[in-house]
């Protein structure tokens, strides 16, 4: 059977982008590499729809737009507005789901007449040296980091059923990060155990705990976040005046 081609999704909510975001997927790729897994053609990000309603989020719209500014030098890696757009929050289940058939689908008719791919936005992304036309179906696994792994545990927060559905059918890239265990986690969950084979965590061993919360702070502080955020996101933040930086020029 052909190997699927793997696509990278992380969610979150980009409140601002910061560049372990992005660094997350290079590492995450780069271990799958080494694991023989050469068929990762490309990334996802998708941010949470405004009604998620966490804390000083600020609208969709403008962290699209750091996102793009954000992602715009990287060749493998998309925004994609797609959950921003819904009509409201969209579990991460459905949003794994939706891509996944969006790009099989794309696929399946670039198969059909290979001119339609040249029109198709959402396969210009995927880099040509890429040997995408193996045959294989594109499997969409979760990137995140181990925090949000262990918010599996939070009761009440995932629905089990999506969670055997995304371990299960999906499969997960966690990246660690201080303060969590996921190997520890996972031992202590049968449903995560069952599923260890689709888990593969990576070790960030440059730790950099950089982390929204902490740029939001430190923005309000009037402190410097130079070289955690791309320079055009800074530049898109206090042309806006998010984060307290309004009058502070
Ligand atoms: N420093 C980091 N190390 C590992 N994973 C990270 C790091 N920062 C963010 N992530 C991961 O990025 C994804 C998107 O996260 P999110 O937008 O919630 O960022 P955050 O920095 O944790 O935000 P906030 O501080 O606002 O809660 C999540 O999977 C999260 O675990
Ligand atoms: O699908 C779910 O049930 C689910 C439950 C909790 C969080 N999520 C997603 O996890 C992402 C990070 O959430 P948070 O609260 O850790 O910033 C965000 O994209 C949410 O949509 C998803």
């Amino acid at each position: 059977m052909t190997p699927p081609n793997i696509v990278l999704l992380a969610c979150g909510a980009y409140n601002p982008p910061t560049n372990m975001h992005l660094r997350m997927f290079e590492i995450a790729r780069d271990h799958l590499q080494r694991l023989g897994y050469h068929n990762v053609i490309g990334g996802i990000v998708s941010p949470v729809h405004d009604s998620y309603g966490k804390k000083e989020l600020v609208s969709a719209t403008h962290r699209c737009e750091m996102l793009r500014l954000a992602l715009q030098d990287s060749s493998w890696l998309r925004l994609s507005d797609w959950e921003c757009h819904q009509e409201g929050w969209t579990r991460t289940r459905l949003v794994l789901q939706y891509h996944q058939n969006h790009l099989n689908s794309i696929l399946n008719s670039n198969n059909e007449s290979p001119n339609k791919r040249q029109r198709r936005d959402d396969f210009l992304w995927i880099p040509d040296d890429v040997k995408f036309c193996s045959g294989g179906p594109v499997q969409v696994k979760l990137l995140c980091g181990a925090d949000l792994l262990e918010s599996f545990g939070i009761p009440g927060l995932w629905k089990d059923d999506d969670i055997d559905t995304i371990v299960g059918q999906h499969g997960l890239v966690v990246i660690t990060r201080e303060g969590n265990n996921p190997n520890k986690f996972i031992y202590e969950s049968d449903l995560l155990t069952k599923y260890q084979n689709n888990i593969n965590i990576v070790t960030e061993w440059i730790i950099n705990e950089v982390s929204s919360t902490k740029v939001r702070r430190a923005l309000r502080r009037s402190e410097s976040v130079k070289y955690l955020l791309q320079e055009s996101v800074i530049d898109y933040i206090r042309k806006h005046g998010l984060y307290g930086t309004k009058d502070k020029g």
